[in-house]
């Protein structure tokens, strides 16, 4: 059954809630970032971004709805984004996922790229990681990092391979972060907390090393 015209009016608003939201903070530079909402499972459908567009505006050529396969599931001239794979794997691979967003940010780059030597950045004892659902004293986390591989298909597979239903978030090197959730708000909300760790983290290695710096001297 396809997705009825009220259901995708209400997945399109989302998203422009969503989509003007991240661009107030130019979390989309470059028309980077893709943004999805599940519209219904059996057959999945989802609308997602069309690819190329300036993120930072609305248009009515904004949005579409794929298939699991990410066809679109009527005629249209519209493309969707190049990575909307990785979209259909996490819906796929999550059946609780409803919401799926994808930014790229200087925070998430410079962290997905120290660690990637371990394919994992590891965070313990910060208050917003209760921000992704895990309210455990002294809590830890781990946010696996792939390879950023230019064929899509190769990285929606090793993507598929790493995540995990605790930690709701993918790095790609040097690209940016796919995060998702429950919902649209749960899915803000994860990749809002994300965001905030990276930034954190970076922010404070740099203030160690000045410190080191300053008291060495
Ligand atoms: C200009 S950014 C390169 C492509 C990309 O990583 C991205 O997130 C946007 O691709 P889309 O096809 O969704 O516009
Ligand atoms: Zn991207």
């Amino acid at each position: 059954m396809t997705a009825t015209l009220e259901q995708r009016l209400d997945a399109f608003r989302r998203l422009d809630d969503a989509k003007l939201t991240f661009a107030r903070r130019d979390w989309f530079p470059g028309t980077s970032g893709n943004l999805s909402i599940k519209i219904q499972d059996e057959p999945l459908q989802f609308a997602v971004t069309a690819s190329g567009k300036d993120k930072t505006k609305l248009s009515p050529e904004d949005y579409l709805v794929v298939d699991q396969d990410s066809r679109p599931v009527e005629a249209t001239s519209l493309k969707p984004s190049a990575e909307t794979l990785i979209h259909a794997v996490v819906y796929q691979k999550f059946a609780k996922a409803g919401a799926c967003f994808h930014v790229h940010t200087v925070w998430n780059n410079l962290i997905s790229e120290l660690y990637f030597g371990q394919r994992a950045f590891t965070i313990q004892g910060q208050e917003l990681i209760k921000g992704l659902g895990i309210w455990e004293e002294n809590a830890r986390i781990t946010v696996p990092i792939v390879e950023n591989f230019a064929d899509i298909p190769t990285l929606a597979a090793a993507i598929e391979k790493v995540i995990t239903p605790e930690i709701p978030g993918v790095l790609i090197r040097n690209h940016g972060i796919y995060a998702w959730g429950g919902n649209d708000f749960e899915a803000k909300r994860h990749l809002e907390a994300f965001e905030f760790l990276f930034e954190y983290h970076a922010r404070w290695l740099q203030l160690r090393q000045a410190v080191v710096s300053t008291t060495s001297n």
